[in-house]
């Protein structure tokens, strides 16, 4: 199992060193624009090898696509990232064309990989590899809601002064500060609703705070954040390698799933071999139907900016 990630910065590194740490990939070849930059962090994650017993073979390489070839998956964090103030969405001048041109040399030398998108605003720069490529729908992939709802399940955790092994929660929807859906009503805790523990009030607090979950720790950083993303990555990556057919929210292409057509947006999907497997449409509140269509024209607005 090959895997290239491109962008070795904070993102890109993280990625690699989590799907190395958990060993199910035989190489990852890391890729970054800036001279010799995917070289030391390869060779630096490898020289942890030993310490953490890992047996995958992380290469570097500059802008070298030659050896990415025939990779299964490709993971895109080449971009930039966001600073304290700015939404996701700001980052669309720059990143659009570096996610255009970065899909296009990955899929010469990789006809039948499986594209993660991760660069931001990630559900516009899903749509983008969509539009630009000619890969099926199945094998383009939009990372957001992975990582929103791991920090849905922490916000939960707090909230009900539980260890997170209790909480189960999901967030679909646009990765955006006002796109989230937390589904608060489907939360559990060892398969009790958490309504049944939390007041609206503070389950209220909580979805607020997932919401804007990227932005806090931006305001704490100085940039994005780079663990729990890449810890998200790792494990989509690691569900399709090992076709595990696990169920996690991602950013897919829409054609009357949940009403909506023509954008790529989160929702639950079965992530297996072949990319993503099935969507699936589980029962939403009216509340959260119109809190997905509003997040969906939000995407959809974000989409407009593309020159395509
Ligand atoms: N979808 C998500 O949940 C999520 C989570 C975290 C970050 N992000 C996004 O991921 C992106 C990367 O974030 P980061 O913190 O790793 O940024 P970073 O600046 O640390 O790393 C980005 C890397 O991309 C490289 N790069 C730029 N253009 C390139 C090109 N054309 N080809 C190859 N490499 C190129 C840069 O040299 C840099 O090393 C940002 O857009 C950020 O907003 C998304
Ligand atoms: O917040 C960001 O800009 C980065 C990423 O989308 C995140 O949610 O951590």
């Amino acid at each position: 199992m090959k895997v290239t990630v491109v962008g070795a910065g904070a993102v890109g590194a993280s990625c690699a060193e989590y799907i190395a740490i958990k060993n199910f990939a035989s190489e990852v070849v890391l890729l970054d624009i800036k001279e010799g930059f995917a070289e030391g962090k390869a060779m630096d994650l490898m020289q942890t090898a030993s310490l953490n017993g890992f047996d995958t073979k992380i290469t570097g390489v500059t802008n070298d696509y030659a050896k990415t070839a025939d990779s299964d998956i490709c993971v895109i964090t080449s971009g930039i990232p966001r600073k304290p103030g700015m939404t996701r969405e700001e980052l669309i001048g720059i990143n659009a064309g570096i996610v255009k041109t970065v899909s296009s040399s990955l899929i010469q030398h990789s006809p039948n990989t499986i594209i993660i998108v991760v660069s931001n605003p990630m559900d516009t720069m899903t749509y983008l590899v969509h539009k630009t490529t000619n890969l099926p729908k199945n094998r383009i992939i939009g990372m957001g809601g992975a990582l929103d709802s791991a920090r849905f399940k922490y916000r939960l955790a707090e909230a009900l002064e539980a260890p997170i092994s209790d909480v189960d929660g999901m967030v679909i929807g646009g990765h955006s500060d006002k796109g989230m859906v937390p589904l608060t009503a489907h939360a559990t805790r060892n398969s009790v609703k958490v309504t049944e523990f939390l007041s609206d009030e503070r389950l209220n607090q909580v979805k607020e705070d997932t919401k804007v979950g990227g932005a806090t720790l931006t305001k704490l950083l100085g940039t994005s954040a780079w663990y729990a993303p890449g810890a998200a990555v790792s494990g989509l990556v690691q569900a399709i390698a090992c076709d595990q057919k696990k169920m996690y929210p991602c950013s897919a292409l829409l054609e009357g799933e949940y009403g909506l057509n023509d954008l790529s947006i989160g929702v639950p999907v079965i992530l297996g071999r072949n990319g993503i497997e099935k969507i699936v449409e589980i029962e939403l509140s009216d509340a959260e139907k119109a809190h997905l269509t509003e997040s969906a024209e939000g995407v959809k607005k974000t989409n407009g900016l593309l020159a395509l």
